[in-house]
């Protein structure tokens, strides 16, 4: 575990997902096991009526609570930027126990990208934490329909690092296995896990599972394309994922080249970029953009497979063929 004076930034998980998708349910069992040990989980109740902390099991008057498990629980209704700020400078005096990280419960009705580019744009917060993983829990039950009806419910499926398929115990086996099925198209590069009232049914390490720096085998789900790119899945508002790829290792200079196409070309369009380059000093790095920023690329630990190196996934609303194309082009060196 870091010490409290690591310069090291904290790795933060946002843990998003429609009203009533699951979120407190599946954190009030995750906060009593070993695995949240040293992490601090912030239920970030914006201004609503407090509750989602009782359901997790803090009754207490204080903000911040200690389980026996070693989890911190803290209730907020202050802005992500000012309640991660005062638990970093908090751990920093040692009035709280020194966390290795945060996991934050997002309200349903948030779109996760204006706090994604929060975490990654404000500098006094960019210093001491880094965005490692978004969580996004989709109910077995009404996730389809929800997804269908609600754009915020699609959009927090698309910036999905990690999914969590609940409820897995209210419909029947075939379902849920086709609903983790339909997940795995929507939101390619994701792993989908499932949970019931009990909390995850595998025994995965949800940390590692949703960390965009490492890569678990088979962790995309899906196969590198033949050719440039392939129309994954086309959801209701124009929001569709695609995959393309670049051969060979790109240098930094096309990369920054792409970038600037993607946030130019596309803008408000693009929604979620994620996967794996090669670049020219040899070593592969995890991609990630949210909307128009794209996070500093980051060296992967460990293997990763020869079929997604060079793999990105693209999740965009109503882009069309040729602005597709071009990115494809732009990042491969034809254009
Ligand atoms: N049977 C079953 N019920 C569940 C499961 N997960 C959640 N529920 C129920 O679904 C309802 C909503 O669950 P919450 O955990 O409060 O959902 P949430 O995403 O935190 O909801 P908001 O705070 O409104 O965004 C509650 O009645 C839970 O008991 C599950 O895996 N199985």
């Amino acid at each position: 575990m870091p010490s409290a004076t690591s310069a090291a930034p904290i790795p933060v998980y946002l843990l998003t997902g429609f009203l009533g998708s699951g979120k407190t349910t599946l954190l009030a069992r995750l906060v009593h096991s070993r695995e949240f040990a040293d992490t601090a989980v912030v239920i970030n109740e914006f201004g609503e009526v407090g509750l989602d902390h009782v359901l997790v099991g803090q009754s207490s008057e204080d903000d911040i609570v200690l389980l026996d498990s070693g989890c911190l629980c803290c209730a907020s209704n202050n802005s992500l930027q000012e309640t991660l700020e005062s638990l970093y400078y908090r751990r920093l005096r040692g009035e709280i126990p020194a966390f290795s990280r945060i996991v934050v419960e997002t309200s349903g009705l948030a779109e996760p990208a204006p706090l994604i580019n929060a975490l990654a744009s404000d500098a006094s917060i960019a210093r001491h934490v880094r965005l490692a993983g978004v969580i996004t829990t989709i109910d077995a039950e009404h996730g389809a329909a929800t997804l269908d009806e609600y754009e915020t419910a699609a959009t927090q499926l698309a910036v999905a690092d990690l999914v969590v398929l609940t409820k897995t115990d209210k419909v029947a086996p075939e379902a849920a296995s086709a609903m983790a099925g339909q997940l795995r198209r929507q939101a390619p590069g994701a792993p989908v896990l499932r949970a019931d009232r009990d909390g995850l049914q595998e025994r995965t390490d949800l940390f590692q599972a949703a960390d965009r720096r490492t890569v678990a085998p088979g962790q995309f789900g899906l196969e590198r394309p033949r050719a440039w790119t392939r129309l994954a899945h086309v959801l209701r508002y124009g929001i569709a994922s695609h995959v393309i790829r670049a051969d060979g290792p790109v240098d930094w200079a096309r990369y920054a080249a792409w970038v600037d196409y993607m946030q130019s070309r596309l803008g408000e369009r693009l929604l979620r970029v994620k996967g794996i380059l090669l670049m020219e000093d040899g070593a592969h790095y995890a991609i990630h953009g949210v909307r128009h920023v794209f996070s500093p690329p980051r060296p992967l630990d460990g293997e990763v497979p020869g079929d997604l190196s060079g793999v990105l996934v693209l999740i965009t609303r109503d882009a069309d063929e040729e602005e597709l194309a071009l990115a494809a082009a732009v990042l491969d060196g034809g254009a």
